[in-house]
């Protein structure tokens, strides 16, 4: 574990693209060193570590110009971690939310995802480090460390799965609705999370519905994501002879776990109300057309959530919530405060 970390903060010295990742529940980091600084663009031909923006070109890491390495992992202890103040002030956003909800009332749309950018000073930051407290502290997540000398350097743990794909095989997911977790997962979800959380499901259904053979879904069930609960649906089936994982990834992204219900008004909204740019936060990542675990070819991404941009010693974590007809600006704020802990936490 040791040398492929030394490998890590050695890529990362040199300037030179890498990703590393610890799948959810997994015992095992996967590091993917790419050999120069060129800016790789996804056409979905091409395997590699894809690394999405929330609206824009997808980025690789091909593969084919990458060393790809793999250590057993262990956690260490993530108990005395502390979580550190927020300083955000909830006007801008409160706002904001006041706007969605108001394009709401008109009709414009059912569903938005609206958020915001906070900025955490960290001068003692140190990537490996941080890594290893977000991957023990958050073991249902996939955690990730991204870092391309034209792009930045991205951390986050996410419990959002977009999309895995084995052969014809394929699994999603629909999470929304968040309360915090206070020592138990037995709780009541009120008429407004269901809701939320059913538009996903229904987004999810009708867009995978004509290029699926079979399609099945779980009930939601209540989903624990370190401090907070979500609800959650399992969505799997079968994809057609004539269906692409390009194709696929298109209807999926971004659903209205991120982005809101319809899509595109939804999208256009948050890029013209939120003002700033979510970058890759909220868009997705993970490995594409990998071949070196399996025997199969397997896709697996994730959606970017509970994630932070380093830029110097300034972290800019970024957070969000699903705006309904019934939401509370102030409310809505303070679910934003919640998710920004899952990051505080560690640094
Ligand atoms: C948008 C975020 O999370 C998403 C929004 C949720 C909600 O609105 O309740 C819950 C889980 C995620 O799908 C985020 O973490 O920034």
């Amino acid at each position: 574990m040791q040398d492929l970390f030394d490998r890590i903060s050695g890529h990362y010295k040199q300037r030179l693209p890498l990703a590393c990742y610890r799948k959810p529940g997994a015992n095992k980091l996967t590091a993917v060193f790419q050999h120069d600084a060129a800016l790789h663009t996804a056409d979905f031909n091409t395997a590699g570590f894809v690394f999405a923006p929330f609206d824009g070109t997808p980025l690789l890491l091909p593969y084919g110009q990458s060393e790809i390495h793999a250590a057993d992992w262990q956690a260490t202890d993530s108990d005395g971690l502390h979580v550190i103040e927020t300083t955000a002030n909830p006007e801008d956003f409160e706002r904001l939310v006041g706007q969605g909800i108001a394009a709401i009332q008109d009709g414009q749309f059912q569903k938005v995802v609206l958020s915001r950018k906070e900025a955490v000073a960290v001068p003692d930051f140190e990537l490996v480090s941080v890594f290893q407290k977000l991957a023990s502290a958050y073991l249902s997540a996939f955690v990730y460390c991204f870092y391309h000398p034209k792009v930045g350097l991205w951390l986050g743990a996410t419990p959002e799965k977009l999309l895995k794909i084995e052969t014809n095989k394929f699994e999603t997911m629909a999470l929304a609705g968040t309360q915090r977790f206070d020592g138990t997962e037995h709780v009541d979800w009120a008429q407004k999370e269901r809701e939320e959380q059913q538009f996903v499901t229904d987004f999810i259904m009708e867009n995978l519905e004509n290029v699926t053979t079979d399609i099945a879904f779980s009930d939601p069930y209540t989903y624990r994501a370190g401090n907070l609960l979500h609800l959650k649906t399992d969505i799997s089936g079968t994809l057609d002879g004539a269906s692409n994982t390009g194709r696929l990834v298109e209807l999926l992204h971004p659903t209205p776990a991120v982005c809101g219900l319809p899509k595109e008004a939804a999208r256009r909204f948050i890029l013209e109300h939120e003002g700033y740019d979510r970058k890759f936060y909220s868009g997705y990542l993970g490995e594409l057309y990998a071949d070196f675990y399996s025997d199969g070819i397997l896709t697996d991404l994730y959606v970017n959530l509970r994630c932070m941009e380093v830029d110097g010693e300034t972290a800019y974590l970024y957070v969000g919530c699903g705006i309904t007809r019934e939401s509370d600006p102030q409310k809505e704020f303070v679910e934003t405060v919640n998710k920004s802990m899952t990051i505080k936490k560690v640094l």
